[in-house]
């Protein structure tokens, strides 16, 4: 990570690789941004470089754009000794990242990290893939990049909403692992300004967490679901809001504030908790609940949780700041708890 890093992209390229032909992988907007430049940057290295753009948006989060990619990786002639460079936010990270994991049987990529979603957290880790009409990241696999490029400066050409979609998942991160980052949002003002001065730190905290977290339990077995907190119902938002409505760090705001209401009536976490993750979320522009809260489909939508085994479901919970736990409960007293 660094201020600037973006335009020694090519170089940072060539030191991790010998493969010739890269496809950059990026949406319409950041392509339209950022791939000239990057693709400059790579050819100055001495690479032979193609770029493949798909429309922006969660919607374009399918197997449909999949299967258009692999179209444009063959008609490229990229072969299993060439690699493919993710440039863009999650969507990207994650779409790209389940390209290069299953064309040919898998690539290598790198990911370019550009929204503050990408840079605290979907680039880091190694989960791809994509969504289906039945549930978020449906589909997908564990796949770890060979290197991940952040540039904090790339955020001063983010919209105000996503970047504090982003926010989101910073949230989430002190809450589950990290009371030195919670005290850090704590002394922010919420302002983009202050947020933009500070984007390093929280970049650092949040991707430290999930480094820790992720080195422990790769494949989400066990403590790796703790990086799930907010995200069941999150999930489930967005699946039913329609893909791109609701955002992915808004689901996951909600998310958290709602299943720690719920845990805090029944006294598993500790008093206060709910309205101190509401004022954090409320001070970073998030939402805190949907107009449209549909029991009955939200309900349906989380039976397809990957945390779901049988009639069981594994929830996360914040006992109190800094420290998560695993909650298995009943799939029948979802809709219970969502009412
Ligand atoms: N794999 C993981 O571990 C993981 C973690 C968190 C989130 N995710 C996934 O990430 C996605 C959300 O990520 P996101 O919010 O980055 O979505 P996104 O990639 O759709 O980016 C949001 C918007 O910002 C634009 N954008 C990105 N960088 C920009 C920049 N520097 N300047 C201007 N515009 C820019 C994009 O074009 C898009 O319009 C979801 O699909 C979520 O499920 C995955
Ligand atoms: O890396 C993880 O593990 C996470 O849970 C991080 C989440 O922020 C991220 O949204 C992830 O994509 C969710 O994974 P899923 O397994 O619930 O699809
Ligand atoms: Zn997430």
């Amino acid at each position: 990570m660094a201020r600037g890093y973006l335009s020694q992209a090519g170089e940072w390229v060539a030191s991790l690789w010998q493969q010739q032909k890269i496809v950059i992988i990026t949406d319409s907007h950041v392509g339209s941004l950022y791939a000239d430049g990057v693709k400059a940057s790579l050819e100055g290295a001495g690479f032979d470089v193609a770029v493949f753009t798909f429309p922006e948006g969660e919607a374009s989060k399918t197997l449909a754009t999949v299967e258009t990619a692999y179209q444009f990786l063959a008609e490229t002639g990229l072969t299993r000794s060439d690699g493919i460079v993710a440039l863009g936010g999650g969507v990207v990270g994650d779409l790209a990242g389940f390209v290069a994991s299953t064309y040919m049987r898998g690539i290598h990529f790198l990911q370019i990290a550009t929204s503050l979603t990408a840079q605290v957290d979907s680039s880091v880790g190694g989960k791809t893939g994509v969504n289906t009409a039945y549930a978020k990241n449906m589909v997908g696999t564990f796949t770890q990049p060979d290197g991940v490029l952040i540039d904090p400066d790339c955020l001063a050409t983010l919209g105000e909403r996503e970047l504090y979609e982003g926010m989101g998942e910073v949230i989430k991160c002190g809450l589950i692992a990290d009371i030195e980052l919670w005290e850090i949002l704590q002394g922010l003002t919420g302002e983009v300004d202050n947020l933009l001065a500070n984007a390093e730190s929280l970049i650092y905290h949040a991707c430290d967490v999930k480094r820790k977290v992720v080195v422990e339990d790769e494949l989400d077995n066990g403590t790796r679901l703790y990086l799930n907190f907010g995200h069941t119902i999150g999930h489930a938002i967005e699946a039913t809001a329609g893909y791109g409505t609701v955002m992915h760090g808004e689901g996951v705001a909600i998310g958290m504030i709602q299943i720690t209401k719920v845990a805090e009536e029944k006294g598993l976490v500790a008093p206060g908790l709910t309205q101190a993750i509401r004022d954090m979320v409320v001070k970073f522009h998030l939402p805190t609940t949907v107009a449209d809260w549909d029991v009955a489909r939200l309900t349906k939508a989380m039976t397809m949780d990957k945390k779901a085994r049988g009639a069981l479901i594994k929830t996360v919970l914040v006992p109190k700041i800094g420290q998560a736990m695993i909650n298995e409960v009943d799939m029948s007293a979802i809709s219970d708890w969502l009412a």
